[in-house]
C-alpha cells in the first residue's frame, strides 16, 4: 500500500484521511501537517486504522510515496519542488500557485528527472476530460465564470487591495474580469479551477475569468466554456459548498479521493 502524508487538515485534507481511513483507497496515512496543531490532532482522532502521526513535511518527503497538497499556494511554493526532486509523487489541489511559469517548470523539469509524478484532481470543476482532448487540436478561447455567495469570496486580496466592500451587496455583482493568472493571485482561495482549466487548456495568460459575488445563492457555481476545432463545449456545474469552509466546494474534496483511487487502481478511465 501507498504511504501518504498529507499537508492542511482542513475540510480536504479530513475528507482524504477519512476516505484513506475508511478502507474506499487503498493507502496508508503516513503522517498529517497543519500549522495548526489543534487541527492536526482532530483529524488523528478521526483515524481509527495504520498509525498515523504528525510530522513535518520534510520527513513526509523522506518516508512518503506520495504527498496531498490541500493547504494553500504557498505550501505548494514550499515543498513541490523538494517533493519532486527527491522523487516523491505530489498531489496539487492548490493549484494556482503553478501561474508563474518558472516554478511550473522547474517541478515539472524536477519530477521528469526524479520519475515522480504531480496529479492535479479536477477539483470543484468539471470539464477538464473534454477540455484536455480538445486541445489535442487549435482552441481558440477558454472563459470561466465563477458564481460565489459573498461568504465565499471574503478576504480575497483582490477584494481587500481595491476596497470592494461587498457586505452591502443585494443583487449579483461582476467583481473581477481578467486574466487566470491574475485570478489566482487575486482569489488564491476561490479559483483554483481556473488553473486546472489553464494546464488543461490554452495557458493562464489566455484563459478568461470572470467572478460574480451573489447574495442571492447559496452554491458555488463555475461555467466553462470553450471554443476550438473540435466545436463548442458548455459546463455548468452548481456546487454545494463544504459545511466547513464555503469558499470550498464538497466536490473538490471528492476530487482528490477519485484521483487518490485512480491513482491505486489498475483500471484507468477516462482522459
Ligand atoms: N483545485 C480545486 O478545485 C480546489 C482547490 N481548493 C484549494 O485547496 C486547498 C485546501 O482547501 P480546504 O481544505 O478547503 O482549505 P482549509 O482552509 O479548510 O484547510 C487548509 C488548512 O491548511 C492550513 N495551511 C495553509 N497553508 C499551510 C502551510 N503552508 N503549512 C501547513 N498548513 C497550512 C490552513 O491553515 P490556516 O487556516 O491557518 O491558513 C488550514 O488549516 C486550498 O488552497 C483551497 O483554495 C479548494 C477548492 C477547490
Ligand atoms: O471550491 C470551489 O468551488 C472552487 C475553489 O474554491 C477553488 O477553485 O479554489
Amino acid at each position: 500500500m501507498i504511504k501518504i502524508g498529507i499537508i492542511g487538515c482542513g475540510f480536504i485534507g479530513t475528507q482524504i484521511c477519512s476516505a484513506v481511513d475508511s478502507g474506499a483507497v487503498p493507502a496508508e496515512i503516513f503522517g498529517i501537517f497543519d500549522f495548526s496543531e489543534a487541527k492536526a490532532d482532530d483529524v488523528l482522532k478521526l483515524l481509527k486504522t495504520g498509525n498515523p502521526q504528525k510530522c513535518a513535511p520534510e520527513e513526509m518527503i523522506e518516508s512518503c510515496d506520495l504527498i496531498v497538497e490541500c493547504a494553500s499556494q504557498d505550501a505548494v511554493l514550499k515543498y513541490a519542488l523538494p517533493a519532486a526532486e527527491n522523487g516523491v509523487d505530489l498531489m496539487v489541489l492548490s493549484v494556482g500557485a503553478f501561474q508563474n511559469p518558472d516554478f511550473y517548470q522547474k517541478v515539472r523539469d524536477a519530477a521528469a528527472a526524479s520519475g515522480s509524478k504531480i496529479y492535479i484532481p479536477s477539483g470543484a470543476i468539471a470539464g477538464t476530460d473534454g477540455l484536455k482532448s480538445a486541445a489535442m487540436a487549435n482552441i481558440s478561447s477558454v472563459s470561466v465564470t465563477t458564481r460565489k455567495p459573498v461568504s465565499g469570496l471574503s478576504g480575497s486580496p483582490y477584494l481587500i487591495e481595491n476596497n470592494i466592500d461587498l457586505s452591502e451587496l443585494k443583487e449579483p455583482k461582476l467583481i473581477f474580469e481578467g486574466t487566470a493568472a491574475e485570478a489566482v493571485v487575486g482569489f488564491p482561495k476561490n479559483v483554483n479551477v481556473c488553473a486546472t482549466i489553464s494546464l488543461c487548456g490554452i495557458g493562464f495568460d489566455k484563459t478568461v475569468v470572470r467572478i460574480i459575488a451573489d447574495p442571492t445563492i447559496s452554491e458555488n457555481m463555475h461555467e466553462l466554456e470553450v471554443y476550438g476545432d473540435f466545436g463548442h463545449m458548455k459546463m455548468a456545474i452548481e456546487n454545494k459548498p463544504s459545511p466547513k469552509n464555503p469558499k470550498t466546494s464538497y466536490l473538490a474534496a471528492l476530487s482528490a479521493v477519485s484521483t487518490l483511487k485512480k491513482i491505486t487502481d489498475p483500471m484507468q478511465i477516462g482522459v
